[in-house]
């Protein structure tokens, strides 16, 4: 199922603009994420999409091109998985799941199948007569998911699926629920504030600021061609390096660093990742605070622009506080922006 937005917004009627004007295309089978800070329109938008929400007057929405922007949420076939998951407490994973289509008044025969068929497929197996309470957070996600799919819905909109579990089992559960939603193939929008979970399970990410769509990408693109300093920042921690552009040059307080090409106007950003301590580089810096990570060390540094910077350095060793170091940047790793809006 392909989902058209077409010029979507959204006022309140105290007057809070929370989304303006946005149009997207969700390909059949994609998996889109919305992903921002808290209060710029996610969950809006995903209301406006599931029909919970009307959009304001002169936006359409439609589902492989008929426009559903009148149809009520009970006539749309979405297919909806909530934070808490919202499921039956008191109710077998299987009654759970089979909770929708008894509802729908499906023949017993249909039900039973359906529902053998998406509990093989979201590998609940062993857990089915299990009741909920009885179930870990991970499993209960794979019951709410296999809830969702049950009836066939269009599409599957996800709000934070994974907020309420903790941080060890969000990291595992977020590649497994990505699996799975590609073993389901449905069309999918997921919200999330979180940039890891986003660019883990999306095929392509859209990222919002104060009620707008910034830029709409795979992953890849956006960590490696953001639009503008904002999703720079939220989508790969990019830092403002200060300094002024000339040309191809950025020419910092005591330190000239090469641009990979000219950017006259804009604004220079880098990522942890891309900043070396290295004895030759033209950057001077004095070492604020070294955290050690298992896999490398997070050295928060100063230098003369206008924040500190954090790089990620992979040696054996770290400088100590308070010692002078020097950096380099290679030139094609400093990002030339628009400043955000
Ligand atoms: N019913 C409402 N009436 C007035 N303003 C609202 C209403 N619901 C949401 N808003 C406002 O609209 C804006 C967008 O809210 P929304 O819930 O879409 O943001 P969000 O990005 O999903 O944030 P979060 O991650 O915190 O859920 C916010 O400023 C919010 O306060």
């Amino acid at each position: 199922m392909t989902l058209t937005l077409s010029q979507v917004a959204k006022t309140f009627p105290d007057g809070t603009r929370a989304l303006n004007p946005t149009s997207l295309e969700i390909a059949e089978g994609e998996i889109l994420s919305l992903l921002g800070p808290s209060g710029c329109g996610k969950t809006t938008l995903l209301r406006i999409i599931a029909g919970l929400e009307a959009a304001d007057a002169g936006g359409t929405l439609s589902f492989n091109g008929e426009d559903v922007t009148r149809l009520p949420v009970e006539r749309r076939k979405i297919g909806m998985v909530f934070q808490n998951y919202a499921l039956f407490p008191n109710m077998s994973v299987r009654g759970n799941i089979g909770y929708g289509l008894k509802m729908a008044g499906l023949p017993r025969a249909e039900i039973t199948a359906r529902v053998e068929e998406v509990i093989a497929l979201c590998r609940l197996q062993p857990y089915a007569e299990r009741a909920i309470t009885a179930l870990s957070g991970g499993q209960r996600q794979r019951v709410a998911l296999a809830r969702a799919v049950a009836p066939r819905p269009r599409v599957l909109l996800l709000d934070e699926p994974l907020s309420a579990l903790d941080a060890a089992l969000r990291t595992d559960l977020r590649d497994e629920l990505a699996d799975l939603l590609r073993a389901v193939g449905i069309t999918a929008v997921f919200v999330t504030h979180d940039q890891d979970e986003a660019m883990a399970i999306a095929d392509r990410v859209a990222v919002m600021c104060m009620g707008n769509v910034l830029q709409v990408g795979a992953p890849e693109a956006l960590y490696r061609q953001p639009a503008d300093a904002f999703v720079a920042r939220f989508v790969g921690n990019a830092m403002p390096l200060g300094g002024e552009i000339a040309g191809d040059r950025l020419l910092l307080d005591g330190a000239v660093l090469p641009l990979a090409r000219p950017a006259d106007g804009n604004t220079a950003w880098v990522r942890g990742e891309d900043i070396a301590l290295d004895d030759a580089g033209p950057l001077p810096a004095t070492v604020d605070a070294v955290t050690f990570l298992g896999t490398h060390y997070r050295i928060k540094l100063t230098t003369t622009g206008p924040a500190p910077l954090f790089a990620l350095h992979h040696g054996h060793s770290a400088p100590r506080p308070g010692e002078t170091v020097r950096l380099s940047i290679p030139p094609h790793a400093i990002l030339t922006l628009p400043a955000a809006a």
